[in-house]
């Protein structure tokens, strides 16, 4: 269906896992006996959209990632290893920078985000080709306050139009490069890839996800993640018994 297109996919591997506390980057911690990177990059490698992957790492795990996960795992569509920046937004514009000059439509995704579905990557790509820019997310679940420098609850904003924004965020590729540019210029620093697109007047549409695609911050999610790897499928399964079919 999107074959007549070439589509790259940026995976941004080169943080500092500050808030993981591990002595290893996380991306390489194992769920399942595989590393997160390793999860992460099958689900790219085994959608038949997906033309080349660019993995962004630190420079000093460059030939780790090579030999431990690309090559040990087989991964036929990872053309580049490039290194990282400072931020995740630095990582990525190195990975817009070093696109095949062929990319028509360009994913950005976590390496830290191993629970994402072939399904995610093609409602991303669709997106693109009906709205120009969309980000996969999730409705919150918890009532959100913005606060004030001393903690005070400013506002409540109303629930119904706050969504999570998760990766894949998916773009034709002049939209995101210019997003970027335009950000470099006006001194933007955005924690997502959409903002940037978002702050030049872009639209972005938001296309329904899944709950377990968490991004693996702190050690809490190492146990969710052992958990959703053992198959969120048999939850869903037992639901009838356990709800009594609510
Ligand atoms: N300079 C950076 C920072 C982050 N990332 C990547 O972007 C993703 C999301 O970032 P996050 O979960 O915040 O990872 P870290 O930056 O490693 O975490 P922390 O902020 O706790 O150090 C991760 O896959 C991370 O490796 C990156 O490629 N380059
Ligand atoms: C891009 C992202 O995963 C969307 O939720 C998130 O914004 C990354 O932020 P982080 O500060 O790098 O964790």
């Amino acid at each position: 269906m999107y074959n007549n297109y070439y589509v790259s996919v940026i995976i941004a591997a080169a943080g500092m896992s500050n808030r993981m506390g591990s002595k290893i980057n996380k991306q390489f911690i194992a769920i399942d006996n595989k590393p997160i990177l390793a999860h992460t990059l099958e689900k790219f490698e085994q959608c038949q959209y997906i033309d080349e992957i660019i993995l962004v790492s630190k420079e000093e795990e460059v030939e780790y990632c090579r030999k431990e996960i690309v090559r040990k795992y087989g991964f036929k569509k990872v053309n580049k290893i490039i290194r990282g920046g400072k931020e995740r937004q630095d990582s990525i514009y190195n990975g817009l920078l070093a696109l095949n000059e062929k990319t028509d439509i360009v994913l950005t995704h976590d390496g830290a985000r191993p629970f994402v579905r072939i399904k995610n990557i093609e409602d991303g790509i669709k997106g693109v080709l009906e709205y120009g820019a969309c980000v996969i997310g999730v409705p919150v679940k918890d009532t959100i306050k913005v606060i004030d420098e001393s903690k005070g609850i400013h506002h409540t904003p109303k629930r119904d139009l706050l969504w999570a924004a998760q990766t894949p965020q998916c773009f034709w590729t002049h939209l995101i490069k210019k997003g970027y540019e335009y950000a470099i210029t006006e001194g933007i620093v955005g924690t997502d890839d959409s903002s940037l697109v978002e702050k030049m007047g872009h639209e972005v549409k938001m296309i329904m996800g899944n709950y377990d695609n968490i991004k693996i911050t702190t050690p809490e999610d190492l146990i969710v993640a052992e958990s959703i790897s053992k198959g969120i499928d048999n939850i869903y399964l037992s639901k009838e018994f356990l709800f009594q079919g609510r």
